[in-house]
């Protein structure tokens, strides 16, 4: 008789997962037995165009290995810019499950590329609806569906909701809206673990390190990294720290991990790096690399692109955290 897996029996919601970070987290929820509702744009919408026209996965073909690894995979199509569609995914949830939800993990995110064809502009050389591009998906919704998913799991006193942001929480990363919208998630993720926690329920942020997306790594066969330029790295530097980057599995294996652990509360209120939860729970990636966590002297130097001196120190030294937000002080 096949062993039970571990989150078999387990609901759970990942947003934006046709591909991409959210797909990875799905399919790493399901490969431990999960059901799983991914969400994504209606296919009469771009999402879909935009997956055919560049070969780029799509939604079903998610629901699809989800359920070929062992879990359910359910596929929702849910436009969240739009609150009525994303009530409506609750409802569904709701009514297919009798009133269970155990994880929410709010990743859609729709500004990739508005982002990548922005490098370079100063806040005001963009339009004002730039900001929307970035945050009604990737701030506005995480909120409404974080609302929904309470709504769930408060009167079940159990539940953990993961919200994926990232090092643009902490400082000026890429351009305004990005790094607003990622520290407003850090937090909202902290600020709703204080009214969740008397409820046994866990909120978290989550950072990835560098994700090799199938989307960003079609925009750099398509060129888009030509002219491109960060924080002194050119084009090239940037094409190589993201072709050596962490799989789209990686944070799903993190994300797996707690939802496995039973005193995951412990980290309610916090942001937590991929990496670090990597050594925690002695997690490696899947093409058998461990994954540096964001704090690390030796990764920050190689991003950085010192990589001689990066080889000369041992990949266990890491910047403390309290320095890293210390160092970004409003005061
Ligand atoms: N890629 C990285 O290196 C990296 C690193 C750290 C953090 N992050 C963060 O991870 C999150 C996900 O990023 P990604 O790189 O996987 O993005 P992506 O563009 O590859 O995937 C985004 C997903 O959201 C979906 N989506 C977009 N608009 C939608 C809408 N209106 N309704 C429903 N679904 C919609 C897309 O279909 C897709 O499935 C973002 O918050 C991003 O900032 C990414």
């Amino acid at each position: 008789m096949a062993a039970v897996k571990p989150l078999s029996g387990k609901v759970a919601i990942v947003t934006g997962a046709s591909r991409g970070i959210g797909r990875g987290i799905a399919l790493q929820l399901g490969q431990e037995g999960a059901t799983v509702y991914v969400t994504g744009r209606s296919p009469k919408e771009s999402d879909s165009n935009e997956a055919a026209q560049n070969n780029l996965p799509t939604l079903q073909s998610a629901a699809n290995e989800i359920t070929s690894r062992g879990g359910k995979g359910i596929a929702v199509y849910c436009d969240h810019r739009n609150a009525d569609d994303i009530a409506r995914l609750f409802e569904q949830v709701a009514s297919e499950q009798n009133g269970q939800l155990d994880i929410l993990v709010n990743n859609a995110f729709s500004a990739v590329n508005d982002i990548t064809k922005a490098n370079g502009k100063k806040f005001w050389e963009l339009e004002p609806s730039f900001w929307d591009s970035v945050n009604d998906v990737g701030l506005r919704n995480h909120y409404i569906c974080s609302v929904h998913a309470a709504r769930l799991m408060v009167p079940k006193r159990s539940g953990l909701i993961v919200t994926i942001s990232s090092p643009g929480g902490l400082r000026y990363l890429m351009n305004v809206a990005y790094g607003v919208g990622k520290c407003a998630k850090d937090r909202m993720a902290a600020d709703m673990a204080v009214e969740l926690k008397e409820h046994a329920v866990t909120s978290i942020s989550l950072w990835p390190g560098t994700v090799k997306t199938e989307l960003v790594m079609h925009n750099i066969k398509e060129g888009m990294f030509e002219d491109y330029h960060l924080e002194g790295l050119d084009g090239d530097d940037i094409k190589n720290i993201i072709e050596d980057g962490e799989s789209i599995e990686f944070s799903g294996m993190c994300v797996a991990a707690l939802a496995k652990d039973p005193k995951v509360i412990k980290f309610t209120g916090r942001t937590l790096f991929v990496g670090d939860l990597g050594d925690k729970y002695g997690l490696v990636d899947i093409d058998g690399r461990k994954v540096p966590s964001t704090r690390s002297v030796k990764a920050l130097l190689g991003l950085l692109q010192y990589k001689k001196t990066a080889a000369l120190v041992p990949g266990f030294i890491k910047i403390p955290g309290w320095i890293m937000s210390a160092s970004q002080s409003k005061f």
